[in-house]
């Protein structure tokens, strides 16, 4: 699935070709990308724009596959006049940027009258409607009102959102992507305005002052975590009844940029032994504290891409076959753990990977201790994920 996009630069990265390409990839949509205009611009304010010649851009659109769907963006108005006579049947949604949201003047009113009929859907805000003069190919958003309502409105249908407070920079550009990426997709122009204002909702919600759609981007790593951790547990209840301890067992495995412990997927309630078996109490989740994601974001704060901690009954011999295979093992003596520590909640894990890494000087492999006054013996193997730590946990296992 492809639409071919000719906007401008914005070395910001809140709109033009930058935004315009994520929005597009979120719908899982390749952009072909040919710069309209180039820009001087930062988040707050624009400072120059130059455009681009159209013999130049023409040059770099033939040689491209032809598009079913075309979005354009800050480029001469005359732009979208020579992509009809170069694609008489293609699909063109222009988003008209006569200024910035900074005030910044784009384009020349005259000019934006004269084409509009030349695209099939002409995005703008209420204020450019106004001046350009209506239409019945505008899909006219609602500005920069004060209100708690977004009403966009194409002919007769307006629809109506709760608007998520704030002005972000790139709002329209990313706007007119999503309708273009709807539309590609096959959506009646209506149901592409009310799944656009529905995406941009989501990726506002994530935003602060730009629309940051790589935030929505990356929560499919949250989608991959809990997939990992699902896909892998059979192979830990499995092994489950050498490795789970007294007080339960758990996989940790985090998100790329963890730092809290609900960025870190892991099975709420353990995996426990129950008749001889192991079973996991349900299903991967990022909520709830854990022991083991508190270690876990310990260990992160050192080497980030060790992302996964698993705990397992403490036995003399698993240790004894994992320095003879190579691993690195940190010998916790919690007798020397100071008082201080012993007495605030949680920070026990915290101490012991920081006593590990300041003596190792790199990730250990593996951390354990003898039992210490209600305290069960216990060994933690860390990994970058599952998998890596099911290894590591399959080489102590092994004669
Ligand atoms: C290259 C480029 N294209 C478009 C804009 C307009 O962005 P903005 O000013 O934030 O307006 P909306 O996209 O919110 O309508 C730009 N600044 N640069
Ligand atoms: C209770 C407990 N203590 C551990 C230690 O390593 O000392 S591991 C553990 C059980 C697993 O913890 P969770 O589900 O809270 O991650």
């Amino acid at each position: 699935m492809m639409v071919l996009v000719l906007s401008g630069f914005d070395p910001s990265g809140g709109a033009g070709m930058l935004q315009d390409v994520k929005i597009l990839s979120a719908l899982g949509i390749r952009a072909h990308g040919v710069i309209s205009a180039l820009t001087v611009q930062n988040e707050e304010k624009v400072f120059s724009v130059s455009f681009r010649d159209w013999e130049e851009m023409k040059r770099e659109i033939e040689v491209l596959t032809p598009p079913r769907v075309i979005k354009v963006g800050l480029a001469r108005p005359e732009v979208v006049k020579n992509l009809r006579e170069m694609f008489p049947d293609s699909t063109i949604v222009w988003n008209v940027v006569l200024e910035s949201s900074s005030g910044f003047r784009f384009q020349d009113l005259g000019e934006v009258r004269e084409f509009t009929s030349y695209a099939d859907y002409v995005v703008l805000n209420n204020e450019e409607a106004k001046r350009v003069g209506e239409h019945e190919n505008f899909i006219v958003t609602g500005g920069h009102e004060k209100d708690d309502r977004i009403r966009v409105r194409y002919r007769e249908l307006v629809i109506e959102i709760s608007r998520v407070p704030g002005e972000f920079h790139g709002t329209g550009c990313a706007f007119s992507s999503a309708i273009a990426g709807f539309l590609a997709l096959n959506y009646p122009v209506e149901e592409a305005i009310r799944a656009a204002m529905e995406l941009l909702r989501k990726i506002l919600e994530r935003s602060s002052s730009v629309v940051e759609t790589e935030k929505l981007l990356r929560d499919w790593h949250k989608y991959d975590v809990l997939n990992t951790l699902d896909e892998i547990l059979p192979e830990f209840l499995e092994i489950g009844p050498l490795t789970v301890p007294e007080v339960g067992q758990n996989v940790s495995y985090a998100l790329p940029w963890a730092q809290s412990e609900y960025e870190v997927g892991k099975f709420p309630g353990r995996i426990r032994l129950k008749e001889g078996k192991a079973v996991a109490v349900s299903c991967a989740s990022f909520r709830d504290r854990s022991h083991t994601a508190r270690m876990t974001i310990t260990m992160m704060r050192f080497y980030p891409y060790m992302r996964c901690t698993v705990n397992v009954r403490y036995r003399k011999e698993y240790v004894e076959r994992a320095r003879k295979k190579g691993l690195k093992v940190y010998h916790y003596d919690r007798s020397k753990e100071p008082e201080e520590i012993r007495e605030k909640e949680g920070q026990s894990m915290v101490w012991m990977i920081e006593r590990a890494i300041s003596e190792l000087k790199s990730p250990p492999d593996l951390i354990y201790n003898e039992g210490w006054w209600g305290k069960e013996a216990m060994i933690r193997v860390f990994g970058r994920n599952p998998k890596e730590v099911l290894e590591k946990i399959k080489l102590m296992l092994k004669e």
